[in-house]
């Protein structure tokens, strides 16, 4: 068992599972003297027995003792394979100043660098995910069921985020390291909108990597093999997804970070057979629509008078787009082809329309243009000349696409409304603009969002603090989560991404709009998500998708109406509906006696079960 125990490679799998005791280990220091004499702990420890918060003051010092940010990620994930717990609380109390090192920008660069600061803890005692090659798929049935043996009773996941990693943030083709990406985000699941981290699953499809730099690395922990064709990653990802669903029928799955083709493949093979949802594509689509609806309102002029120029016609581009023609279609009434006549897109050949001269991928073919004669703009400056748009949407990868010369001219064509500005690329290092470029070259102007969070502006004119919004799926996956897992639909359906989108606007307080922000401020993310998850589980319930009976009965009876009345999607849920889902949000202990009684099925865990016998109590 020893020598099993310091062979693996792998890391961090569930920190309290390779403890002989779990509550112990998310206690440590804050034992009480009885517990460490039960455990025969005692001497093993420091004598000091302090609470919670004094663990979470040294965790902080020590966080910012670290110089870099990928010493900060590395150390958080140190600390969340140790002791989840106190990971959390800390995680909770400085979310503004911790999301952007577990997530974008810092998991940008720990997914680059995953196989060298990948940790040294081991299976099965550590595990942070599941790691699928397409060697293995045949043997998935067993991987699935090594995984079942590795949990504790009743942690069974409730959700998957799965990545192959082919299209890391815009950062390409990274291989098996973009398993920092579906443990990045399960950590926001947790974080913001309160899933159970005991229930969350990473999964990376391990499907080769086309960038040669991984493949000749000595230390490149995926298999060393190029990306299979079409037909064999279909065939295989099926298999894996089919063994999951089968294993885990309820679990809700995020697709997360497919490179654009395999991303619209795999959600249109899956959405109506499994509950599943693509992140970039949905996620992006229904939090981008939440700010511009914000930003519409501010704007000063009507909705369809908006000339809207994508930079990037991939899956975050054409997802976003589609979410905002539904809503010019049902909120503004306009007709679906005046309002997709709204839209234009520039991609890595120039604006995308149908008599360019070549064969439009399957997902451009309906932004095509068809009016632009033989007008075929080849660069970014020609197409805003072109369009004169009111609005401009970066998802194209390219750092600093937004020259300041566009800038100044978005400025220009938009002197009696403002101009809509939203660099939404990940990482920061391929945004397109920053919010302090974007104030500068629109007078300060720009109702603005970005993918990756931005320093607050100074106006130095007047001294006033301008915050950019972030337009960031962040804001939505994790409430779209939980409100499946509440309600366990059949299916995510578009009509209830848009729900969530317009709660999403509708959750803005006073303040917010008063200072014209886009996003509510993230110190609310929580009651946000109860907010989203609510919409989102009204909506299901209205389309008679929701199967747990508790919630169909809960909103039937809240709203006063049948439960299957489908009803116009307006974002709205019934009063009280929030703060329910609030409950079923999973917070950190706050003391020593709340973790003990916070996790009663950790008894059934046969480590811990055996470690009690031994102890006699517990
Ligand atoms: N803020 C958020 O919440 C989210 C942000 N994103 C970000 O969006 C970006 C794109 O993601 P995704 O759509 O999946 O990726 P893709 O790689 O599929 O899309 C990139 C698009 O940009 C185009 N492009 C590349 N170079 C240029 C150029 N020089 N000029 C104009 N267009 C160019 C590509 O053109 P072509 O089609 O010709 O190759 C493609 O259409 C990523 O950085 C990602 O991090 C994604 C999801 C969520
Ligand atoms: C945020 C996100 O999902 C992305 O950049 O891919
Ligand atoms: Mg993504």
């Amino acid at each position: 068992m020893a020598l099993e125990t310091n062979s693996g490679t792998s890391s961090a799998r569930r920190s309290r599972s390779g403890s002989p005791d779990l509550v112990a280990s998310n206690a440590g220091t804050a034992l009480p003297y009885a517990t460490r004499s039960a455990l025969h702990l005692k001497g093993l420890v420091p004598s000091g027995v302090e609470d919670f918060s004094a663990q979470e003051q040294r965790a902080l010092e020590q966080l910012n003792m670290k110089s870099t940010s990928l010493e900060k990620y590395i150390f958080l994930s140190w600390l969340r394979t140790t002791n989840i717990n106190l990971f959390y609380r800390l995680v909770l109390h400085n979310l503004r100043e911790i999301a952007p090192v577990i997530y974008t920008p810092t998991v940008g660069q720990a997914c680059q660098e995953y196989s060298h600061i990948y940790p040294f803890l081991a299976p099965p005692n550590a595990v942070d995910g599941l790691y699928i090659p397409i060697t293995e798929v045949d043997n998935i049935g067993e991987i699935i069921q090594n995984y079942k043996e590795s949990i504790a009773e009743g942690d069974e996941p409730e959700i998957t985020v799965i990545t192959d990693g082919s299209r890391i943030l815009g950062l390409g083709d990274l291989g098996m390291n973009g398993m920092g990406i579906p443990v990045g985000k399960l950590q926001l699941y947790v974080a913001a909108a309160g899933l159970n981290p005991d229930r969350c699953l990473p999964i990376v499809l391990d499907f080769g990597t086309d960038t040669q730099r991984y493949l000749d690395d000595p230390l490149y922990l995926g298999i060393r093999q190029h990306r299979p064709e079409d037909s064999e990653f279909y065939t295989a990802a099926d298999r894996v997804i089919e063994a999951l669903h089968a294993a885990f029928p309820s679990m809700f799955i995020q697709f997360e970070d497919f490179s654009t083709d395999h991303a619209f493949g795999l959600l249109e093979r899956w959405r109506n057979k499994a509950l599943c949802f693509n992140d970039d594509i949905q996620g992006t689509g229904c939090v981008i629509l939440g700010g511009f609806i914000s930003a519409v309102e501010q704007a000063g002029i009507p909705a369809r008078d908006q000339r809207i120029l994508f930079v990037g016609a991939g899956s975050a581009g054409v997802g976003v787009a589609k979410q905002l023609v539904d809503y010019f279609v049902i909120e503004h009434g306009i007709p679906e082809e005046e309002a997709k006549a709204m839209f234009w897109f520039v991609d890595s050949r120039g604006m995308v329309t149908a008599n360019r001269g070549d064969r439009l991928a399957e997902h451009k073919v309906y932004f095509a243009r068809h009016d632009n004669g033989d007008a075929q703009c080849k660069t970014l400056e020609d197409a805003v000349e072109y369009v004169k748009p009111t609005a401009l949407i970066g998802l194209s990868t390219i750092h600093k696409a937004f020259s300041e010369s566009i800038l100044a001219r978005m400025n220009d064509f938009n002197q009696t409304a403002r101009p809509i500005i939203f660099p939404l690329s990940n990482p920061e290092t391929k945004a397109e603009c920053s919010f302090e470029e974007a104030m500068r070259c629109t007078d300060n102007r720009v109702l603005f969002a970005s993918g990756t969070a931005f320093p607050d502006y100074t106006v130095p004119e007047t001294g006033e603090v301008k915050v950019p919004g972030q337009g960031n799926n962040m804001y939505v996956f994790p409430a779209i989560g939980l409100g499946a897992v509440l309600c366990k639909p059949e299916r995510i359906t578009d009509t209830m991404v848009f729900a969530v989108a317009k709660a999403l606007a509708n959750s803005l307080t006073e303040d917010e709009r008063a200072r014209g922000e886009l996003y509510p401020r993230i110190e609310r993310i929580r009651e946000v998500s109860a907010d989203l998850a609510a919409a989102l589980i009204t909506q299901a319930v209205r389309e008679g998708l929701a199967q747990d009976a508790q919630w169909v009965a809960r909103v039937a009876q809240d709203a006063g109406e049948s439960a299957v009345a489908g009803a116009h999607p307006d974002g709205r849920f019934a009063p009280g509906l929030a703060s329910e889902v609030s409950k079923y949000m999973w917070t950190p202990a706050e003391n020593y006696e709340q973790l003990r009684a916070s996790l009663p099925h950790y008894h059934h865990h046969p480590v811990v079960a055996s470690a009690a016998s031994a102890a006699g109590k517990l």
